[in-house]
Order: structure tokens, then C-alpha cells, then sequence
């Protein structure tokens, strides 16, 4: 039992790879599935047809071969997905797989296949056609399905039909394919409406998850990403790269005296006057309480000392309010200029240790490594 699952799981996921996105792995999932339900059923009715035929050219004759010219059209669907691998040989082979059947289909309005039920069939093209194609590519293949169905049924004099059919059947069949279509069309739109409502929701939360909610800015985990990427990339092009750690003088004290609301709004403030004087490459983060790290790509120790003290005064200058009083607070900043054997951490660390020797110093200054 084991090795049967193994084996349809592996048959199911030829032509998928690892930089598949779920929807196009179900896609090929389902490609293969529906390619093999597919070959194996005109298989078996092609083959039985033949032997019905018993080796004359009669009608059997004909939709046994029409069957297995299906059959061998689902059986190519799988072998491009086996051997063409490419970004679009998914695509090519869910193509097939629909052209394939909607053929079939109208041979089978064309010729009534057996005792006139082949018309029967024609319901399982559009939920196929709508899966494969999308709503656009499925809507267009379903109404060139459709008129080429109509112009067989309705033409004068059945020029197209070798199957015999009563009015009443042929304007049902017409009427009810319709319904079915846009039932069909309904949900597929439907379902491409929520799930682009996901995927946004998706896309929201993942922003939202590397954001610090009270300041806007980058909290740890968005800054890690933008760290490590940024260090790669210096690596590679031999630039340089600062870091800069700030924190809020005596915070606790603003705390103690105005209270948590007037010190959150502080934080909030001095992220976002650090936010708009900062040029489009580099990047600020709440790191921790009232501490804040600088992401300062192509930036020398020298040039980010610069502009720390660009920075500190502009905080010592920005006024708060608290009931009737009106304050200001400093910033202290320990500035450290990454080499190229330095691993993240330790350059944290170095920069963390420079915004300690700032606040030994007295505090409200910059300090970089000698
Ligand atoms: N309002 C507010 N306060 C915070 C937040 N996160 C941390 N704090 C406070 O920030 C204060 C930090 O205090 P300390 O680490 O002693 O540092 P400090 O008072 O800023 O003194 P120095 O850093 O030595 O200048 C603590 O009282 C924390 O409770 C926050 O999100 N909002």
C-alpha cells in the first residue's frame, strides 16, 4: 500500500520543482491527474470500441480510433511534463490536455458516440477548461467551445452532424452546457476573488510582521533580513558598510515624569525624524525599547560619525509636550564600520560597545572606534 502511494505521489508530481509556487504545483498536479484519468479512459473505450467494430469501418470503428487519438494526446500532456521541464511546459501541457478534450467533445456531438449519450459527456469541460486556462484564458476557450457546439447543433440541414437528434434534445443540451458554463464561471471568478484577497492579506501580515507597531519603522526581525542582505552584498562588491546604534538619554526619566503614553510618543518621534533625514538606501530600526539601529550601506565610519551628529542635534532641538510642560531629550550614538571578516553579531556588538563608551562620556555625543 505504501509503495502504490509513493508511486501515484510520484506520478502526481512530475514536471513540479522546488521553485514552484503551491498554485502551479497544483496546477501540474492536477495536469497529471486529469492527463492520466484522461488516457485511461479513452484508452479503455477506445479499445473497446474497436472491438466492437469487429475490424469494419463502421461508427465503432471511428470513435475507437478518435478515442485512442485522445488517449494518445493525454499520454503526450504527461510526457511534456516529464521532459519539458521549462517554465511554461506545464502550461503547453495543460493545453493539450484541454484541447485534447474539448476534440473528443465534439466528435462526440458530431457522432453520438454510443446510442447518441456521447453528447452527455461535454459537462466536464467547463470546470477543466476553467481550472487550466484561469478565468480569462477559460472563458475565451469555453465560448469558441461553445459556438463551435452551437454551429454543429443548429447548422440547417445537420451538415455537421452524422448523429441523429431531436430538436428538444439539441436546444437542452445547448441551454443546460450554457447554465453549466456560467455556474462554473461564477465560482472560478469567485474563487480568484479570495484568493487574491489572500494572498494580500498574506502580503499585508508579512509587512506588517517586519514592522515595529508604535514607530513605523523596521523592528528586529525586518532589520535582520535588511542586514543580511546588505552585508552579502557589500561582501560581494568590496563596499563599505556602517552600522550605528542610538539610544535615548535618561529615558526612564521621561517615563517616570510624564508617563508611558509621553514616553511612547518620544520614541515615535525621534523614529521618524530619523526616518526622513535618512537617504533612500539606508535604514533605521527600532531595536529595542529606546534603542535604534542604522543600517548605513556605502557609508564610511567617518561619513556616518557626520551625520550622528546631524542627527543628535536635530533630536536635541525637537520639542515635546506634557500636559503644560515642554521638553527635549538627547540621543547618544556608537558608531562602527563593519571589515570584511566581521560577522554581523560582532559588528552589533562593536557598535553596542561605542554607544556604552557614549554614555560613559557624559552622554548626548557620537562615538566611533579609533
Ligand atoms: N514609554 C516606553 N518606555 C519604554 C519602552 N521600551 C523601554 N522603555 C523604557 O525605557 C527605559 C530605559 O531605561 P534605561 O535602560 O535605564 O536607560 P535610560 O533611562 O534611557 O538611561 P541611559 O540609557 O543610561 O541614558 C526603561 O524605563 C524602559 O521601561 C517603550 O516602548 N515605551
Amino acid at each position: 500500500m505504501f509503495i502504490v502511494k509513493r508511486l501515484f505521489s510520484a506520478y502526481l508530481n512530475t514536471g513540479t520543482n522546488k521553485s514552484n509556487t503551491p498554485a502551479v504545483r497544483q496546477q501540474i498536479q492536477v495536469t497529471n491527474l486529469f492527463g492520466l484519468i484522461g488516457y485511461l479512459i479513452t484508452l479503455v473505450l477506445g479499445v473497446s470500441a474497436l472491438v466492437r467494430s469487429a475490424g469494419l469501418k463502421n461508427d465503432d470503428f471511428y470513435l475507437g480510433v478518435t478515442l485512442l487519438v485522445a488517449s494518445a494526446l493525454f499520454f503526450t500532456s504527461r510526457l511534456i511534463l516529464k521532459f519539458f521541464q521549462s517554465k511554461n511546459g506545464y502550461k503547453v501541457s495543460a493545453n493539450l490536455v484541454t484541447g485534447a478534450l474539448m476534440l473528443l467533445m465534439l466528435y462526440l456531438i458530431v457522432t453520438g458516440g454510443v446510442k447518441n449519450t456521447g453528447p452527455l459527456w461535454i459537462y466536464i469541460v467547463p470546470p477543466v477548461v476553467l481550472f487550466f486556462g484561469g478565468l480569462k484564458r477559460g472563458l475565451l476557450q469555453l465560448g469558441c467551445f461553445a459556438f463551435v457546439a452551437i454551429v454543429i447543433l443548429e447548422y440547417p440541414n445537420n451538415l455537421f452532424l452524422m448523429a441523429e437528434y431531436s430538436d428538444e434534445f439539441r436546444s437542452r443540451l445547448i441551454y443546460s452546457f450554457i447554465t453549466v458554463s456560467l455556474l462554473f464561471v461564477f465560482y472560478e471568478y469567485s474563487r480568484q476573488r479570495s484568493f487574491k484577497t489572500l494572498q494580500e492579506l498574506s502580503r499585508e501580515f508579512e509587512k506588517q510582521a517586519r514592522l515595529d507597531p508604535l514607530s513605523g519603522l523596521q523592528n528586529r526581525r525586518g532589520m535582520l533580513e535588511k542586514l543580511e542582505y546588505e552585508h552579502q552584498r557589500t561582501l560581494r562588491h568590496h563596499k563599505n558598510l556602517t552600522l550605528m546604534m542610538c539610544d535615548i538619554d535618561h529615558f526612564k526619566r521621561v517615563n517616570d515624569k510624564f508617563g508611558h503614553d509621553v514616553g511612547d510618543d518620544v520614541i515615535t518621534q525621534v523614529g521618524q525624524l530619523f526616518d526622513r533625514a535618512l537617504r533612500k538606501q539606508d535604514t533605521v530600526a527600532r531595536w529595542g525599547g529606546e534603542e535604534f539601529l542604522f543600517l548605513l550601506p556605502e557609508t564610511t565610519q567617518e561619513q556616518a560619525f557626520t551625520l550622528a551628529e546631524k542627527l543628535r542635534a536635530q533630536v536635541s532641538k525637537q520639542q515635546y509636550q506634557a500636559d503644560s510642560n515642554s521638553f527635549t531629550v538627547t540621543v547618544s550614538l556608537g558608531i562602527y564600520q563593519m571589515h570584511p571578516q566581521d560577522s554581523l553579531d560582532h559588528a552589533i556588538s562593536r557598535a553596542d560597545t561605542n554607544l556604552y563608551r557614549a554614555k560613559s562620556n557624559g552622554r548626548n555625543c557620537s562615538i566611533k572606534t579609533d
